[in-house]
């Protein structure tokens, strides 16, 4: 008998494999003869440089090669994948979806956005009765209530369309704003309609940022539950929908959980945790589609893709879910900030892919919901353990069983019983003595819970799939400041480290558990905050105040060691050039991560691994500051036009302001003093560190002293970091005399 068609085929990236593998391999050797030049130069009897200043040099070059080689995992086995999604069984096979949407903040996250990507869901190409959409409101906001009624009401008119044309940008605010829509219909028919629905959804985005100026916003951190179906109300429509139109909506739901400030809330963790179990007890589906609130569905088709891989029966049983990229609709050209986070998204995952999987990433994955419940539901069957592990939830506990109930709350209101059972499992206290956060549900010990509950699935055995096709399922809205970029920065950068110094640390817990390949991803993933901001403050302070007093770290030009640094400072260079290019990019590209690869490691990478580092001793509480979703106009303008924005707290500018003005110096200074002491063959590698450096961030320069728009560096902050270089030098040069 023929086998049935493949749902999806993998492709071994062949060439990226050899170059990969032929690069590492030099690399390692070059590494090998610079430790051993490094190592060597310890052992003479008479050393003409301060052993501490040789020996924090040789340490930062260390974590460097360290975390490059923990780095060469995600380029052992790159693959990408194509689906076929037509080769699915009928819809009435498919099995249902919960989608879970998260907002905590309605003045960081405006309800408009956050109805859209509501809407955007509602719309995907699934049929209706397995499609189920829950919101999460940590802000326990009438605001965002009030646009779930609003958004409901449009639905009724935006489904309809949707699948009548069979619309792709299924998100409304997207739709109406592209100049060249799906239009390609060009009948009158159409266009009549489109104008309508275009009226219905201004109407609508009327309503909404109306109740946002009169309504309250709500108390975030205090407040009880609510959870709320949102039903169609027709009530005070003068028009009728066309009969061939009515549509069956998927079920929608509000959830807003309750917070009291003296519970420890989880952030987004927690939240999810909520809409996994109220969802549980409502519509139960097997799969679970995450979504931040500012991410849109951006093709209808991505809940059938990713069946492509659930519904394969070679993989289904290990596979806990199906990644897809974080794209973003409000990056342009110049891409300053690496706002794509193109390594990540176009090499590291894919790398990961082709060992067990990528990480899960926070939004814009297909979760399997049995993965999240650990084994317990499998293996254990007596009652009071489970009530141990999920809480005393009798309707929860039987719901862990049966892999899907039809929801019964379609159509009309759920029942009181529901009702209540839902308030008990919303509430602040349900979570106590229980296992949710540590072995259930997402897991409570980062910030980054995405990256750790992946992490802690991947170690159980299942597995994951990335895709990663033309058109982006999803769409995001990327920071486009520097100020909120670092923000965001300095969240994941904790968040990472909390999870490298954990006693979950990937490089010793995972290795007995999953492949070492994959371990050395994860391990790069939670190390390279810490591991590049060490050595880069190292680097960008210690050679510049030798090269100030005339000390030499590097070997002279004549010497052939001086060949071994030359090359490894090429060929990571040019690896990097080649993984842009290959990806799409330019040198522009490669510039602009170069210099924001610099700017996060000595600013928030810093102050993110510092927050870990106090709160392991105790010192600092948790906390999740949601990045802000609020465009600024004038900001906007600066990055439009791919122009550094400066206003940015002195907290971010002033460390990489006082490194520019230490490079700026030390390449002054040291320049002349070759000039009169002619040593340049000695100094002449750290001549060229700091060119580079100065070269790589030019733009901050330019921010100093050319800019006079409101972007650029302003002047408290240059003085202030005026003053931080000079004790940095003085106390540099007191050590070095
Ligand atoms: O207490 C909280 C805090 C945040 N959120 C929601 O979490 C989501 C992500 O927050 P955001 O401020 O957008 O953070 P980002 O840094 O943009 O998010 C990235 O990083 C997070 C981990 O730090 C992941 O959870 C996200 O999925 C990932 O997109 C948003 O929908 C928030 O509304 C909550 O529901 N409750
Ligand atoms: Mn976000």
């Amino acid at each position: 008998m023929d086998s049935p068609l493949p749902l999806h085929v993998c492709h071994v990236n062949n060439l990226s494999v050899i170059i990969n593998r032929l690069h590492a391999l030099l690399h390692c050797i070059a590494i090998g003869f610079l430790i051993y030049y490094r190592a060597s130069y310890l052992l003479q009897e008479t050393r003409a440089i301060p052993i501490i200043l040789w020996l924090l040099v040789f340490a930062s070059e260390l974590l460097l090669s360290f975390i490059w080689l923990l780095g060469r995992a995600y380029l052992w086995r790159p693959v990408s994948r194509t689906v076929f999604p037509e080769r699915l069984p009928e819809d009435d096979k498919l099995p249902a979806i919960d989608v879970f949407i998260c907002t905590a903040d309605p003045e960081k996250e405006p309800a408009i956005g956050v109805m859209n990507t509501v809407l955007s869901a509602m719309a995907l190409d699934y049929p209706a009765d397995k499609l189920h959409v829950y919101l999460s409101d940590d802000g326990g906001s009438p605001i965002t209530l009030h646009g779930m009624r609003e958004a409901c009401r449009f639905a009724k008119w935006w489904l309809p369309f949707c699948r009548r044309y069979g619309i792709k940008t299924i998100c409304p605010q997207a739709y109406f704003s592209e100049a060249d829509s799906d239009d390609y219909f060009g009948d009158s028919e159409f266009m009549v309609e489109k104008k309508k629905i275009k009226e219905k959804y201004e109407m609508f985005e009327e309503h909404v940022t109306k109740a946002v100026e009169d309504g309250e916003y709500g108390n975030s951190q205090n407040h009880s539950t609510i959870i709320e179906q949102i039903i169609q109300d027709t009530s005070g429509e003068s028009e009728t929908i066309r009969q061939a139109d009515l549509v069956e909506m998927p079920l929608l739901i509000y959830v807003s959980r309750e917070k009291r400030p003296d519970h420890l809330h989880h952030f987004k963790a927690g939240a999810l945790n909520v809409l996994l179990r109220v969802s549980g007890v409502i519509s139960n589906s097997p799969y679970i589609l995450g979504l931040d609130c500012d991410m849109y569905c951006n093709d209808p088709t991505s809940a059938r893709q990713a069946m492509c891989f659930h519904l394969d029966p070679k993989i289904s049983s290990s596979l806990a879910f199906v990644q897809f990229p974080q794209k973003f609709h409000n990056i342009n050209k110049y891409d300053i900030y690496d706002g794509r986070f193109r390594s990540a998204y176009c090499v590291q995952w894919q790398g990961m892919d082709g060992l067990k999987g990528p990480v899960l990433s926070g939004t814009g994955y297909y979760i399997k919901r049995e993965s999240l419940y650990a084994d317990f539901t499998h293996t254990v069957n007596d009652i009071s353990e489970l009530k141990d592990t999920f809480g005393k939830s009798n309707v929860l506990i039987n719901s862990l069983h049966q892999s899907y109930k039809q929801n019964n709350a379609n159509g009309e209101n759920f029942s009181n019983v529901l009702q209540e059972e839902t308030g008990v499992l919303a509430s602040c206290s349900y979570e106590h003595q229980t296992k949710w956060g540590e072995e259930v549900g997402i897991l409570y010990q980062s910030v980054s819970e995405d990256l750790f509950t992946g992490f802690i699935l991947h170690c159980k055995g299942w597995t994951s799939t990335y895709l990663t096709p033309f058109r982006p399922q999803f769409l995001g809205t990327s920071t486009t400041n520097l100020n909120d970029l670092l923000i965001q920065g300095t969240r994941w950068g904790s968040g990472l480290t909390d999870v490298g110094l954990s006693r979950f640390c990937p490089l010793l817990y995972g290795p007995s558990r999953m492949s070492l390949l994959q371990s050395m991803c994860y391990g790069e993933l939670s190390f390279f905050p810490l591991l590049y901001c060490l050595p880069l403050w190292c680097l960008a302070t210690l050679p510049q105040l030798c090269l100030l007093n005339g000390i030499s770290l590097y070997p002279e030009v004549s010497s052939p060691s001086f060949i071994v640094f030359s090359f490894i400072f090429i060929s990571a260079i040019c690896k990097h050039l080649q993984e842009v290019i290959s990806t799409g990019g330019s040198i522009y590209t490669w510039r602009n991560e170069q210099r924001i690869w610099m700017i996060k490691s000595v600013t928030a990478h810093f102050y993110g691994s510092m927050d870990t580092i106090l709160k392991l001793l105790g010192l600092r509480k948790a906390s999740f500051l949601p990045t802000n979703k609020v465009l600024d106009k004038e900001q906007v303008k600066r990055y439009e036009i791919g122009q550094f924005d400066f206003q940015t707290s002195s907290m971010f500018l002033v460390p990489m302001v006082s490194l520019m003005i230490l490079n700026m110096a030390a390449l002054l200074f040291g320049f002349i003093r070759i000039i009169a002491v002619g040593n340049w063959d000695k100094l002449f590698a750290q001549v060229l560190l700091s060119l580079y450096i100065l070269i790589i961030n030019f733009a901050i320069v330019e921010g100093m002293i050319v800019r006079k728009d409101k972007g650029r560096i302003s002047t408290s902050a240059i003085l202030l970091s005026s003053v931080f270089s000079v004790i940095l030098l003085f106390f540099g040069s007191i050590i070095l005399m």
